[in-house]
């Protein structure tokens, strides 16, 4: 190391704040991506006293943004009591923005370029960004440059009626057409995982959730929004019999082997997310709480274009690497909080880690990972009943896990959350 290299030193999660997540179209109907994310960045800084105060930087971003939130993150710095001095960016690696930017600013604490950082995210697909068609785009930008009548009617001469229908996104992979459900659905057959362990999975995902509430578990990490209080999509009255009810969703064309339905997927989810981290002098000099340590995260991206991996398969990969940075086994954690996309993505990804010849041949590596303890797999609910606010899952899963380990006192917990585009990035988190 030359003198010059800056010393690492540990990454603390203070603690994080959410705003409760929304069905679609739901509660949130009406609030932008700045109003949410706005909302759980206040939370934060009431509950850590952060009034006046300039952070190291805010990262954070949408997978669904308008044009107009170009700056999205640093308009809600603006609209916060943090100091105007915050520097604030945006960050887009699909449902793994959360982590992707958390982990930015950890690695920016452990370097000593920040004392203090927030990292989250917000999605809404109720407000998501429908655009004009590319007839009308070209037709208004001509007009807009139009300096005389003649100019302006030959412009609007080229409107087609047909050119007024919108291009809303969707779930659906640019490179395949196939939306996430269906690459899903594909990644489940292949890896054998029924619709019986897939329900299972999403049951116990929403009495989990239910459970945690109930113990007031969450009063510290969320504040009400828009009258609500609650993740909505929570269902602790759901039963294997309804589940078991439910048509498919995706892989409709698998037939009687289509086992992935709206019950054991993620719902389409509004909400927002946040996560203070820093250097243990920041936590102390601010009289601030020191949760867990951030210590150490990676990505990985998979080639499902050509079928050669399952589209949300990438943090199997990812995870096979940090483990061995870190010289630590699949069984060295005390919690797993694998990102339910889809109760099957959770499924097939214990699967793979357990099998011998995906792990020699996919992974690289001498013998399989092994199984993990059920057990202590998203003891306090994950996405499948919380919901799943594409950017704002990470901040949810970093500030749930550290207050997990904080009440243990001690232990390790793995993070596991997967992407479009067949990325993934995963996090190691310890207890202080
Ligand atoms: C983005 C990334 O980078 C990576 C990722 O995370 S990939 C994941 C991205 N997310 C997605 O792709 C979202 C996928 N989800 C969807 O598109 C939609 O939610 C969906 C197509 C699965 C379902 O939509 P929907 O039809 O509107 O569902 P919904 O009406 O709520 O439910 C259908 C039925 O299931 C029932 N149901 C749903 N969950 C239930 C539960 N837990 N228990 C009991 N019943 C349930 C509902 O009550 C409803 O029943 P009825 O018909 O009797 O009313």
């Amino acid at each position: 190391m030359s003198e010059k290299t800056p010393a690492i030193r540990p990454a603390v999660i203070i603690g994080g704040n959410r705003i409760p997540f929304a069905r679609s179209n739901g509660a949130y109907s009406t609030a932008s991506n700045q109003d949410m994310l706005t909302a759980a960045l206040d939370g934060l800084i009431a509950r850590f006293g952060l009034q006046g105060q300039r952070i190291g930087a805010v990262a954070a971003g949408a997978v669904l943004k308008h044009s107009k939130d170009f700056n999205l993150v640093r308009e809600c710095v603006l609209g916060t009591s943090l100091s105007a001095q915050t520097p604030a960016y945006d960050v887009q690696m699909a449902c793994a923005t959360g982590m992707e930017a958390i982990g930015s600013l950890a690695n920016k604490i452990k370097l000593g370029q920040i004392d203090s950082g927030i990292g989250g995210g917000v999605d809404t697909t109720s407000d998501a960004p429908i655009a004009v068609s590319e007839g009308l785009r070209e037709m208004l930008m001509e007009l807009n440059r139009a300096r005389s009548t003649s100019a302006r009617l030959k412009a609007l001469s080229k409107f087609r009626p047909r050119d007024l229908a919108p291009n809303a996104p969707g779930t659906g992979e640019p490179r395949t057409g196939l939306s996430m459900g269906d690459h899903q659905a594909i990644t489940t057959k292949a890896w054998n995982i029924t619709r019986e362990a897939q329900d299972e999975l999403a049951l116990a995902s929403h009495k989990n959730l239910a459970a945690a509430y109930d113990r007031n578990f969450f009063d510290d990490l969320i504040t009400p929004f828009a009258g609500v209080s609650k993740d909505t999509n929570m269902r602790a009255d759901s039963t294997l019999e309804k589940l078991a009810s439910l048509k498919p969703a995706f892989g409709k064309n698998l037939g009687a082997e289509a086992t992935m339905t709206a019950g054991n997927s993620t719902p389409l989810t509004d909400g927002a997310s946040a996560v203070l981290l820093g250097s243990e002098e920041y936590a102390r000099a601010n009289d601030l709480p020191m949760l867990a340590n951030f210590v150490d995260f990676e990505a990985a991206a998979v080639d499902f274009v050509h079928g050669a991996e399952g589209l949300l398969m990438a943090p199997t990969y990812a995870v096979a690497r940090i483990l061995e940075r870190n010289n630590l086994t699949l069984q060295d954690f005390d919690f797993y909080e694998i990102h339910e996309a889809f109760a099957g993505t959770v499924l097939s990804t214990l699967a793979a880690w357990e099998d011998m010849d995906f792990c020699k041949n996919k992974l690289g590596l001498d013998t399989a990972l092994g199984s993990i303890d059920r057990s202590k797999l998203n003891v306090n609910g994950s996405s499948l009943a919380a919901g799943h606010p594409f950017a704002a899952t990470g901040g949810r899963i970093v500030a749930t896990l550290a207050k997990m380990l904080h009440e243990k006192g001690s232990g390790r917990g793995l993070v596991s959350v997967c992407a479009a585009g067949g990325q993934g990035v995963v996090a190691i988190v310890e207890a202080r």
